[in-house]
């Protein structure tokens, strides 16, 4: 599949790109309640193991986490030299020639790095407007840094310092949701969030005609947590009782999101989020997406603490991580039928069993 960034320019968009009219982002974004916006939450202070400031955030992403699934970070403690250092390698892997980018051109999921494009998740096989690259991005060991690029020069290096620092943003996040939720603060360490981390950096060209396509369908992620770097162009929309809104860029701030293994585990108290990228007739937009995940092996299932009054009786069955990957291939990605195929169904109690 040839990638659109191989193109100098698109003057129109290409018949293939051209989305049927239901899938197509009509009802674009924020639309007469665009006052509601997922909230943005200051980190200062979080990295300080107790105290009062500490057991505030905690509680501020819990709640976000509830009546949203995203909220966006600042005073994260990664730096913005490390960010812009990595987005600019990555924006240079999309700007060489076709030729630089052919030997990694591939579909093959076992690679630690690969290009391609559109999205394999769409069931009747329609194209979105992006190029992605696929990366094994943690742990940093010889045998991923090995497939990832030597051009630009700079990508590896920014890509372990990135990976690096994000990935202990990451495990700051999860220590904060795990004090929240009441769980003892290395809930998520370990086998829930020490799987090879993947990181997504998807690449939307100005597109002539956005009404018409879409960079990336809705989807909610499919494993614990995500953070996200979409620098200042805006086209994250996440859905929203009913609406699609839009997660507005704030300057120098994470996006962060929550996964189904989120959603399985505190049986549905902090749900994952459906999201979609709409596309930009005047701007590229990158978006550098690291996430986090369980080891292939882990059990998972909701955590007895979760189980609770609040949340009611188990929701969902336990599951090797590894079933819970085929599946969602196998359910093209969308959110309810891939939860259906581990929802506990509960029977009927009124005893009307065929005699
Ligand atoms: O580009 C974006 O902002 C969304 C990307 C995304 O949802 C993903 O890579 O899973
Ligand atoms: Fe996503």
């Amino acid at each position: 599949m040839e990638l659109l960034s191989d193109c100098p320019a698109h003057t129109s968009v290409p018949d293939k790109y051209v989305l049927p009219p239901e899938k197509r982002p009509s009802v674009l974004d924020d639309g007469p309640s665009s006052h509601v916006v997922p909230p943005v939450i200051d980190l200062h202070g979080a990295a300080v193991s107790d105290g009062r400031r500490r057991h505030l955030i905690a509680a501020e992403i819990i709640k976000a986490s509830k009546e949203f699934g995203i909220f966006q970070v600042v005073n994260h403690g990664v730096s913005e030299d490390v960010v812009q250092g990595f987005r600019e390698a990555a924006a240079g892997f999309f700007a060489m020639p076709a030729a630089e980018k052919l030997p990694y051109r591939s579909d093959d999921l076992s690679k630690h790095f690969r290009v391609s494009s559109s999205t394999p998740y769409d069931r009747n096989g329609d194209r979105y407007w992006l190029d992605y690259l696929k990366i094994t991005c943690h742990p940093v060991t010889d045998e991923h840094v090995r497939e990832w690029p030597d051009k630009p020069g700079s990508f590896r290096g920014a890509l372990a310092e990135y990976s690096a620092a994000v990935h202990e943003l990451a495990q700051t996040l999860l220590r904060l949701i795990a004090e929240g939720l009441g769980l003892d603060d290395g809930f998520f360490a370990g086998d829930l969030s020490s799987g090879n981390t993947q990181m997504n950096v998807n690449y939307y060209p100005p597109c002539p005609d956005p009404s018409l396509t879409l960079g990336l369908l809705p989807h909610c992620d499919r494993h614990l947590i995500t953070v996200l770097s979409q620098g200042d162009v805006a086209g994250l929309q996440a859905r929203h009782g009913g609406r699609w809104l839009l997660v507005r860029p704030v300057p120098g701030a994470f996006v962060v999101n929550l996964g189904h293994q989120m959603e399985i585990i505190t049986n549905g108290l902090l749900a994952s989020v459906e999201h979609r990228a709409v596309t930009k007739a005047d701007a590229a937009r990158l978006s550098v997406v690291t996430l986090v995940m369980p080891k292939m092996e882990c059990r998972i299932g909701p955590a007895p603490e979760m189980v609770n009054e609040s949340t009611g009786p188990a929701r969902f069955r336990e599951f090797e991580f590894s079933e819970f990957i085929k599946a969602y291939s196998a359910a093209a990605a969308s959110r309810e039928d891939v939860l259906d195929y581990f929802r506990i169904h509960s029977t009927a109690s009124s005893g009307s069993a065929a005699p």
